[in-house]
């Protein structure tokens, strides 16, 4: 499991902000208004409760406070419960929150006290990222390459052929490559007959997936994956659109969804 770091979550307010421009100018909305289209639904100031928990690897620095930073950018009213765990969850309960938001090592969620509805980071995650790529401006066809079909990756690539586009799969996990293009119906990537994309979805946890034959000038790469797809040199070099932030837009996916 690919757990974020303290130091990927600094100044989470500026990196959501960076991102929120990008997402602007390849898609014409902002991330609240992707959501707002993608799930049909606004908050309308929804008390969240944060609770650390400490199970696995133990509390990230920097994980509940980004997460505080973040709800409160997409407009809801949140708070970090004092204690983790058990008495965080009674603790956040009894402070009124309609929405739970915690994360052990394997799984981070989403649930409303209220409707009962419950979100997975790794699908919203995936979905929205597929999202905002399937949005953008100066796609010259609907053909994708999607990088990266696992626990982020299918979802996108699953929520981009029910939006019609041709999805063209490549992971480096063969068997999973073979049964995800059996499965959606996707076509194989294969790195032997290159060609370019203006629409990108990787999802990896791993640097430079994304090979230099694949990239158009102004293409939108839109990846979760950390480390970076591709080097800062590449996006310069092609004057990509990257669609990249550690934990703010997969968390906005998910308060959305349970809305
Ligand atoms: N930015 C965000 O909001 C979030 C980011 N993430 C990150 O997204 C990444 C993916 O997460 P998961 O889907 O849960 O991981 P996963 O392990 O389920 O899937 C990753 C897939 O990438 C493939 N892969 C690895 N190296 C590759 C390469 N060089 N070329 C092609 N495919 C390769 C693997 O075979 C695997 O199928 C991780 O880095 C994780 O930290 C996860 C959730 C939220
Ligand atoms: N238990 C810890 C949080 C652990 C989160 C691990 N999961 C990730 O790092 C996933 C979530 C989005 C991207 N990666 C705490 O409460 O501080
Ligand atoms: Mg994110």
């Amino acid at each position: 499991m690919a757990l974020l770091t303290p130091e990927d979550l600094e100044n989470i307010n500026r990196q959501l902000q960076e991102a929120d421009s990008t997402v602007r100018r390849v898609t014409g909305l902002d991330i609240k208004g992707v959501c707002k289209d993608f799930y049909g639904m606004t908050p309308c100031c929804e008390k969240v409760g944060i609770v650390p928990v400490t199970s696995g690897n133990g509390i990230i620095g920097n994980f509940s406070g980004s997460l505080h930073v973040i709800t409160e950018y997409f407009g809801f009213d949140s708070f970090v419960t004092a204690m983790p765990d058990v008495s965080g969850y009674y603790e956040a309960v009894r402070n009124g929150a309609r929405i739970i938001l915690m994360a052990d090592d394997n799984t981070f969620l989403a649930h409303n006290l209220k409707n009962g509805k419950i979100a997975n980071n790794q699908p919203c995650t995936g979905r929205i990222y597929a999202e905002i790529a399937s949005r953008y401006l100066k796609a010259d066809s609907k053909d994708v390459l999607v990088v990266g079909l696992g626990k982020v990756g299918f979802p996108g690539a699953a929520h981009l052929v029910n939006k019609g586009f041709r999805v063209y799969g490549y992971d480096s996990d063969k068997a999973l490559l073979e049964k995800t293009v059996s499965d959606l119906g996707i076509t194989l990537f294969e790195p032997e007959n290159p060609r370019k994309f203006s629409i990108i979805f990787e999802a990896t946890p791993c640097a430079d997936t994304v090979p230099e034959f694949v990239i158009s000038e102004n293409c939108v790469i839109s990846t979760p994956g950390i480390p970076c797809a591709i080097s800062r040199e590449l996006q310069e070099k092609y004057g990509v659109e990257l669609v990249m932030e550690p934990l703010g837009i997969g968390t906005a996916s998910m308060l959305y969804s349970v809305l």
